[in-house]
C-alpha cells in the first residue's frame, strides 16, 4: 500500500513487518526496502567509506611497524589484513543515488553539494571534513503576536535566516521586509518546478520546456545572490556574524580543494538541505501539541522552571529532558526525511539472509522503522514523549537523521535550533487551534478522525506538496502567556 501526501511523498509499507525487508518495483527499477533495525543497522554502518579507513589505517600502523622492524613479510602481512578486513565485513553500501530521477536534477539545480554527492566523490571527503565543525552562532526569532497565523511560513523564515546569519553572515531581510527576497523566492520556484518534473517520465523533460526555463532561470538568480556573497567575503567586505570563523570562511579558506563553484553547491545545499527539514519538524511539533494539551503543559512548566521569562541559554538545553524527548517523538512519528536511499556496491548477502544484486538501490523506510509495533509496542502511532525516558529499544529503530559517515551533518544545529525556537515560542505564546480552518490550495489536508497509514495526529492538520521534507501544519491563534 502506498498512500501520497505532501510533496508527492511516499508512506511505502511494502515491507513485511514480520520479515522487516521487501521490495518494490519504481519505475522499472527494483528497490529494497528496509523496516529491519538489524538490517538498516548493517547498512548505515558497513559503508565502504569507513572499511577503506580502517583498512588504510591497519596499512598504516602495520607498515610502520615493518619500516622499524624491517621486516618485508609483516609489509605482505599488513595488506593481507586489510583485504580481510574488507571482505570479513563486507561493508560495501554506500550513497548514491544512480538510477533516481533526483540524481540529474540536482546537477540542474543545487549542484553537487554534501547532500547530493555520490560516495566517490572526492570533493564530498573535503567539504565533509571543513563543515562538520560546529556552527557557533545562533538566529534570533522574531514573533509576532496575531490571530489566526500559519506558523509553518514563520518557520521557513526562521530556519532560512538563522542558516543564512551562521553560515554566510547574511541575511534575506525576510522578517522586516513586506517585500519578499529574491533567494527564498528563486528557491521556492526551483523546488516547484523540480516537484513538477518529477511526476513527468525523465525521458519527457525536454518537452517541458517552461519549466526547464523557469527552473534554469531561478537556478541563476539563486547562483548569481551566493556568487556576490562570496565576492563580498573575498573583498573582505563582509565577515563572519560572531567571532569564529563561519562556513563560508572554512570553505574559502580550503581555496585550492573547494572551487568557487564548489563552495556555491555546498551553499545551496546547506539551504535548501537545512532549512524546510527544520520548519518541517517544528512545524509538526506545533500540530502534536496542539493536539495533545496535558503534553503542552508538562512541557511548558518545564520551560518554566528551568528558564523563567528570561533568554533561554545554552546551558539551560540539558536541563530540558521534557523538550528533548517532544522533539523526538515527533521526529519519530513524522520524520522529515521519510526514507534515504543508499547502494549495494557490490552482490551482498544482506542480514546473512537476504540477496542483494550490485547496485540495487536499498531504501530506509524511516516511517516503517519508527512505526514498527514489534519494535515500539502496540501505541507506536500515538503521540507519547515520556516513551523516550528509557531511550530507544534498538540504537538503530530511531533513525530521522540516518547514521554512519552520510548522516546527517546539520543534527545537532538543528536540535539546538528547534529547541531555542521552541522554548521562545512557549515562553510566550499559548497556541490554539482555531474552530475551524481550510487548508491551502493544494495541500492534503488529515482529518483527525482519519489517520495516516501509521501517525495518529490527533486532530486536522495540512501537508504541503511545497515542502520538500515532510512536515504537518495548521494555522494556529497565538494568545499571550501571562508571565509565571
Ligand atoms: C530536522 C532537521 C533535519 C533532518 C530530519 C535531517 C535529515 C537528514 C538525513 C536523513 C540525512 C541523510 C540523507 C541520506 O542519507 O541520503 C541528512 C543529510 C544531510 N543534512 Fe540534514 N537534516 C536536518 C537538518 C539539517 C540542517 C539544519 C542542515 C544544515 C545545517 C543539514 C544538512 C545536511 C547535509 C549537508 C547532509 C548531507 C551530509 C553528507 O552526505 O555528508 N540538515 N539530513
Amino acid at each position: 500500500m502506498s498512500v501520497v501526501y505532501g510533496a508527492g511523498r511516499l508512506i511505502l509499507q511494502a515491507v513485511d513487518p514480520s520479515i522487516g525487508i521487501g521490495s518494490l518495483h519504481i519505475a522499472g527499477q527494483k528497490f529494497i526496502f528496509l523496516r529491519d533495525p538489524e538490517l538498516v543497522q548493517e547498512v548505515l554502518q558497513k559503508n565502504h567509506y569507513v572499511v577503506a579507513v580502517v583498512a588504510v589505517v591497519v596499512v598504516t600502523v602495520v607498515a610502520v611497524v615493518a619500516v622499524v622492524v624491517v621486516v618485508a613479510a609483516v609489509v605482505v602481512v599488513a595488506v593481507v589484513a586489510a583485504v580481510v578486513v574488507v571482505v570479513v565485513t563486507g561493508g560495501d553500501y554506500g550513497k548514491s543515488l544512480k538510477g533516481n530521477p533526483f540524481d540529474s536534477l540536482t546537477d540542474k539545480t543545487f549542484g553537487r553539494g554534501l547532500f547530493f554527492a555520490e560516495d566517490q566523490d572526492p570533493q564530498w571527503a573535503v567539504a565533509h571534513k571543513v563543515l562538520t565543525r560546529p556552527f557557533s552562532h545562533r538566529g534570533i526569532l522574531q514573533q509576532s503576536q496575531g490571530e489566526s497565523v500559519r506558523m509553518y511560513d514563520y518557520l521557513v523564515k526562521m530556519a532560512l535566516e538563522t542558516l543564512a546569519v551562521c553560515s554566510m553572515g547574511t541575511h534575506f531581510d525576510s522578517f522586516n521586509s513586506t517585500e519578499p527576497h529574491p533567494f527564498p523566492v528563486a528557491f521556492q520556484a526551483v523546488l516547484d518546478a523540480m516537484f513538477a518534473l518529477i511526476k513527468v517520465p525523465t525521458q519527457l523533460w525536454s518537452c517541458c520546456v517552461l519549466t526547464m526555463w523557469r527552473m534554469q532561470k531561478a537556478v541563476g538568480v539563486m547562483n548569481g545572490l551566493i556568487d556576490e556573497i562570496i565576492r563580498k567575503r573575498v573583498a573582505k567586505e563582509t565577515s563572519s556574524s560572531g567571532k569564529f570563523p563561519d562556513l563560508l570562511d572554512l570553505m574559502l579558506d580550503q581555496g585550492s580543494k573547494l572551487s568557487r563553484e564548489k563552495v556555491r553547491s555546498q551553499i545551496l545545499t546547506f539551504l535548501f538541505t537545512g532549512h524546510d527539514s527544520t520548519a518541517a519538524a517544528m512545524s509538526s511539533l506545533i500540530v502534536f501539541l496542539v493536539a495533545n494539551p496535558r503534553m503542552e503543559a508538562r512541557l511548558v512548566a518545564e520551560i518554566q522552571a528551568v528558564v523563567g521569562s528570561g533568554e533561554v541559554q545554552v546551558h539551560h538545553i540539558p536541563e530540558l529532558p521534557y523538550l528533548d524527548w517532544c522533539l523526538k517523538e515527533t521526529l519519530r512519528l513524522l520524520p522529515p526525511a521519510g526514507n534515504y536511499q543508499r547502494m549495494a556496491f557490490q552482490e551482498t548477502i544482506l542480514g546473512g539472509k537476504w540477496k542483494a544484486k550490485q547496485y540495487a538501490p536499498i531504501v530506509v523506510d524511516v516511517f516503517a522503522l519508527h512505526m514498527d509495533s514489534e519494535t515500539w509496542g502496540p501505541d507506536a502511532a500515538s503521540f507519547v514523549p515520556e516513551r523516550w525516558e528509557k531511550g530507544p529499544p534498538h540504537a538503530y529503530s530511531y533513525m530521522p537523521f540516518a547514521s554512519g559517515p552520510r548522516s546527517c551533518i546539520g543534527k545537532e544545529f538543528s536540535i539546538l535550533e528547534q529547541k531555542i525556537v521552541a522554548v521562545k515560542l512557549l515562553q510566550r505564546f499559548a497556541m490554539r487551534s482555531p474552530t475551524t480552518w481550510t487548508a491551502r490550495e493544494g495541500s492534503v489536508l488529515i482529518k483527525a478522525s482519519e489517520s495516516l497509514p501509521c501517525t495518529t495526529l490527533g486532530i486536522d492538520a495540512e501537508f504541503s506538496p511545497q515542502q520538500f521534507f515532510a512536515g504537518a501544519s495548521m494555522p494556529v491563534q497565538l494568545h499571550l502567556r501571562p508571565s509565571p
